[in-house]
């Protein structure tokens, strides 16, 4: 049994753990105990013994009914030790991904594939057995060792002849399968990584519209087969690896039998043994089998060590918390600074912000605006501290309140997405109306907003950026002093965008905004407008400024106008 493992589940069961693993030796002794009360019993039937046959009559009953209490004992026990076991398993990962105080860690090659790793364990299930797997090693190893302890009594190499042969065999099987859980592990889980997206693709809801609208099921379902099949045949190539080791391993063990089963006829024919010897050194050599490779339960115990290893491995490489560049105890608007901001994505050549050096006092509105890919969204995680800067300095003088552009829909009630600590109803309907959502207010506070629950209801995608927007409100009133919008209004139509802005400005006009938008109308209410291109801030000022400069945003403006412009005369003729 895996020290590792052993240790995770005292640490999860305390006195339980303890008293389990004792039951599990008492389980696993019974049947010992049980081949020498029949040994005893047919010596006593041979000899006409009575006070034998009792003896052995009454060790039998002992060791049957004690095997039937622990084994009784031992179900009880054992799935709650493995959901205290699987719930510690969580809770442990939870920590690290939630402990790390970026996400750059988390995106980082080794620690995804880590995690990926321990999802897929997840998934496997085998550590939520890891209880269950430990009692029946425990149980079997415990019955091998007594079937050994019974051979020393025909002959002293008896139980080194079966250990050898046995743990031989062990050995050769458990080599194939590590090799093969390698190759799973490593090569087979990125090819099989296309086919499962394809299938998530075809079976999930994500997709679902476009997979019909595109006619896309055909070539959903070929290009699912055919790469399943060949992530398949190239596991399948890989793992057949050299079997003549479990060969020999076969071979040997057919020995050892031989030699042990040999040896006990010959003596009971001479007379060396007696007859119920012979049927005790049968039944042991049969109970010595219990110290081969037990299957399933060595596999659970394999993918719970593994998954106690990852953790300990993850909890270890998991960087120390920075030293926060969020003052989150200070209240009122806060100023924002930004020096030499340097910042390169892992895997990625160029940097996606080279040196941006960005001063906002408290107060101020301030909106970024640049081409797809310029970086903007990059800014903000900056700004909230979720990555480092690869050189250079952020600093957010208050707490922060953000919607991202792919801010989290949560399947939870309207009260908790819009605050998910506990707040009075006066607060929550401010906030909603104040982010243009007091029809919302209609739906219930504790109606999901998934249908797929009890008494849900789905939202359309302007009313969740309404829900979003009142999140953000509500951590003004927890006093967060800088309020981040990464382009919250896209699914709102451009009336209802600046709208919503001069609302949600009015109301949040004591901190300090900054909005990413591509919606010119919005931006240029903003009192200062800064422009990224290259990495770098391109231009910066009012909008005034910026248009008299007759530069990049002069341009965005332009066109922006002129379409709008178009589409007004366009509706109105
Ligand atoms: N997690 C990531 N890993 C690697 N590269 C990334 C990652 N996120 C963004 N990038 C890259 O960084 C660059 C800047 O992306 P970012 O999302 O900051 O741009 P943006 O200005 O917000 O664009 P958009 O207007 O399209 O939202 C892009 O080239 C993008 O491909």
């Amino acid at each position: 049994m895996d020290l590792t493992v052993a240790r995770a589940l005292a640490r999860a069961g305390g006195w339980r753990a303890g008293l389990a693993a004792l039951l599990a030796v008492l389980q696993g002794v019974a049947p010992t105990a049980a081949v020498v009360a029949t040994g005893q019993l047919i010596d006593a039937v041979v000899s006409s013994d009575s006070v034998g046959a009792v003896r052995g009559l009454v060790l039998f009953g002992v060791a049957s009914v004690g095997g039937v209490v622990a084994s009784a004992v031992l179900d009880h026990l054992v799935p709650a030790l493995d959901g205290r076991h699987a719930a510690a398993t969580h809770e442990a990962i939870a920590d690290i991904t939630l402990g790390t105080p970026g996400i750059a860690a988390l995106e980082a090659p080794t620690t995804a594939a880590e995690l990926a790793a321990l999802a897929e364990a997840e998934r496997a299930d085998g550590f939520t057995r890891a209880a269950a797997s430990a009692r029946e090693v425990i149980t079997r190893r415990t019955t091998g060792l007594a079937a050994l302890v019974l051979l020393l009594s025909l002959a002293w190499w008896a139980p080194l002849v079966m250990v050898a042969g046995w743990r031989g065999m062990a050995v050769a099987v458990r080599r194939w399968i590590d090799h093969s859980a390698a190759v799973s592990a490593g090569a087979g889980a990125s090819t099989l990584r296309r086919p499962r997206y394809l299938r998530e693709l075809a079976t999930g809801t994500e997709a679902a519209k476009e997979v019909r609208l595109y006619g896309l099921a055909g070539w959903l379902v070929r290009g699912y087969a055919d790469t399943y099949h060949a992530a398949l045949t190239a596991l399948w190539r890989d793992r057949a690896t050299d079997l003549r080791g479990i060969g020999a391993a076969v071979a040997g063990l057919g020995v050892a039998h031989l030699a042990v089963l040999g040896y006990a006829g010959w003596a009971a024919g001479t007379g060396a043994v007696s007859v119920a010897g012979l049927a005790v050194a049968v039944q042991a050599v049969l109970g010595s089998s219990a110290l081969g490779f037990l299957g399933e339960p060595e596999y659970a115990l394999g993918r719970a060590r593994e998954v106690a290893r990852r953790i300990q491995r993850l909890a270890a490489g998991t960087p120390p918390p920075r030293t926060p560049v969020i003052h989150e105890g200070r209240k009122g608007a806060g100023a924002i600074r930004l020096r030499g901001v340097r910042f390169t994505y892992p895997g990625r050549g160029e940097p996606t912000l080279d040196g941006i050096d960005l001063d906002v006092p408290a107060g101020q509105s301030i909106a970024v605006v640049g081409v797809n890919g310029a970086g903007k969204s990059t800014l903000v995680k900056l700004l909230c501290g979720l990555y480092d800067p690869d050189s250079g300095s952020v600093e957010v003088d208050t707490g922060l309140g953000v919607i991202f552009q792919n801010f989290t829909r949560y399947e939870l009630p309207l009260r908790d997405n819009v605050s998910l600590t506990p707040r009075d109803e006066d607060t929550l309907v401010r906030a909603l109306t104040s982010a243009g959502g007091a029809d919302l207010v209609d739906l219930g506070w504790d109606t999901p907003l998934c249908a797929a629950q009890a008494g849900g209801r789905d939202v359309s995608g302007g009313q969740w950026q309404k829900v979003a927007l009142a999140r953000a409100l509500a951590a003004v009133d927890d006093g967060a002093g800088v309020l981040v919008l990464d382009e919250p209004t896209a699914a709102l139509d451009v009336r209802a965008e600046v709208e919503l802005f001069d609302r949600f400005r009015a109301v949040a006009g004591s901190v300090t905004t900054v909005l990413v938008s591509h919606r010119m109308a919005s931006v240029c209410r903003a009192d200062r407008i800064v422009v990224l291109d290259g990495g770098r801030i391109a231009e910066d000022g009012a909008h005034a400024e910026l248009m008299a400069l007759g530069g990049r945003y002069a341009a965005m403006f332009t066109v922006q106008a002129a379409r709008f412009a178009e589409v007004e005369e366009h509706s109105r003729g």
